[in-house]
């Protein structure tokens, strides 16, 4: 995953006098702060520094690429993906007057461009009514504000998409922009409300307030069901709507019985998966736990790794009250986990699976995947 993050514009709305990107906030500069959450999720971090401060910025930020910026926000952006490794195939573009995005944001975004669009940008809907007008003042167009959005940054991009659309030789404001003009497919996902642009005074007072705000917990949101309900295609929703990391007990199954360790109960994997949930979420990233959760005691584990890390915690059983349909679902469904043996309709009709009372119960037969990925964000917000 390479990253670049352009930091080379002079700031003149801000007025300073330094550019922007030096602006200090709560003791430090905007372009540290934007390269905190990027950090998290490159492998190649480039920043692109004004000419004239290369070297305040590699002071600043040491063991980050730094390279000089041009005339516009594009050249600056071309300079930056130059000098990401070619080995970097998923490219995110983000702006240092971004400083406060959040890592959560880059995941959803990195995690919509693994879905296979050619450029993911994050957006807010606008509040405003929103009317274009010509040079006389004179408004030629409301359009309807319910198929608007205000974009923001980090902007993901798979490379090939990216560097066709630069070499236009084009100027936009942003670089999906770019993508669109060749003809490229530009997805939104949501986006967040810290991502504010620093571009006037008033926004360093609004930045300083959000810094004082504390975030709001992460969430575990934990599925359950039989096998074939269709937890995992909810959960693979919800990561790449809602940036959620994946915890899958199947792939931790899997691994665990290639390398010869799995235990008899197959006890193993649930302990594992809630392990590796507890860190993500003391991380701050939220978690879709995709187990078929069957026993009183799973379920109680999941609720102890919500308590153990503050996280909010959803619990949802998946079902398919179809029978015809989960039966052919079962019976012809392909699983992506490598070796991974789906077990028979028989054998899903004998599992063991006490009752449950959970928070939502959502079933796949009668709705699509994208309003019961809905259901659930309602429920978080
Ligand atoms: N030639 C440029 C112009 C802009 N940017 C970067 O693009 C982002 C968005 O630009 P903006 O917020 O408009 O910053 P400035 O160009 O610095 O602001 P101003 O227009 O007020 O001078 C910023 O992180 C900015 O540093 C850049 O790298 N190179
Ligand atoms: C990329 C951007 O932040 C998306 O909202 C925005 O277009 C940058 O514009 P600017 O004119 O360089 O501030």
């Amino acid at each position: 995953m390479g990253v670049v993050v352009v930091a080379a514009g002079l700031g003149t709305r801000l007025g300073a006098g330094m550019p922007k990107a030096l602006v200090a906030l709560r003791g430090r500069t905007l372009v540290e702060h934007a390269v905190t959450a990027a950090r998290d999720v490159a492998d190649h971090l480039v920043v692109v520094a004004p000419a004239t401060h290369v070297t305040r910025f590699e002071e600043l930020l040491p063991a980050v690429t730094v390279v000089a910026g041009g005339a516009e926000r594009t050249d600056s952006v071309a300079a930056g993906l130059a000098a990401v490794p070619a080995a970097a195939q998923v490219v995110l573009v983000h702006d240092a007057a971004r400083a406060l995005a959040p890592v959560a944001l880059f995941r959803r975004v990195i995690a919509a461009v693994a879905g296979g669009a050619d450029a993911v940008v994050p957006g807010l809907p606008v509040t405003d009514t929103i009317k274009a007008v010509d040079s006389d003042r004179v408004v030629t167009a409301t359009p309807d504000r319910a198929t608007l959005r205000a974009i923001q940054t980090p902007q993901g991009f798979r490379r090939a998409a990216l560097e066709a659309a630069h070499s236009g030789g084009h100027l936009a404001t942003d670089d999906a922009a770019l993508v669109e003009r060749a003809g490229g497919r530009v997805v939104v996902v949501d986006g967040d409300p810290s991502a504010i642009k620093i571009t006037v005074q008033a926004d360093l007072t609004t930045a300083e307030r959000l810094l004082d705000t504390p975030q709001p917990s992460p969430s575990l949101v934990v599925l359950g069901g039989l096998p074939g309900s269709g937890k995992t295609t909810v959960a693979q929703a919800l990561c790449a709507a809602r940036g959620f990391a994946h915890v899958r007990v199947d792939t931790l199954h899997q691994a665990l019985a290639d390398a010869g360790t799995l235990d008899a109960a197959e006890i193993a994997p649930y302990a594992g998966c809630m392990a590796i949930a507890r860190d993500l979420l003391a991380g701050g990233c939220s978690v879709v736990a995709d187990s078929v959760n069957p026993v009183v005691e799973s379920r109680d584990g999941w609720r102890q790794v919500a308590t153990a890390t503050g996280a909010r915690l959803l619990e949802v059983e998946v079902v398919c009250s179809d029978r015809d349909v989960h039966r052919r679902r079962a019976t012809t469904r392909v699983t992506d986990v490598p070796g991974l043996t789906k077990p028979t309709w028989d054998q899903i009709q004998a599992r063991h699976y006490q009752p449950w009372r959970a928070d939502l119960v959502l079933d796949t037969s009668t709705a699509e995947v994208a309003d019961l990925v809905d259901v659930i964000r309602r429920e978080l917000q």
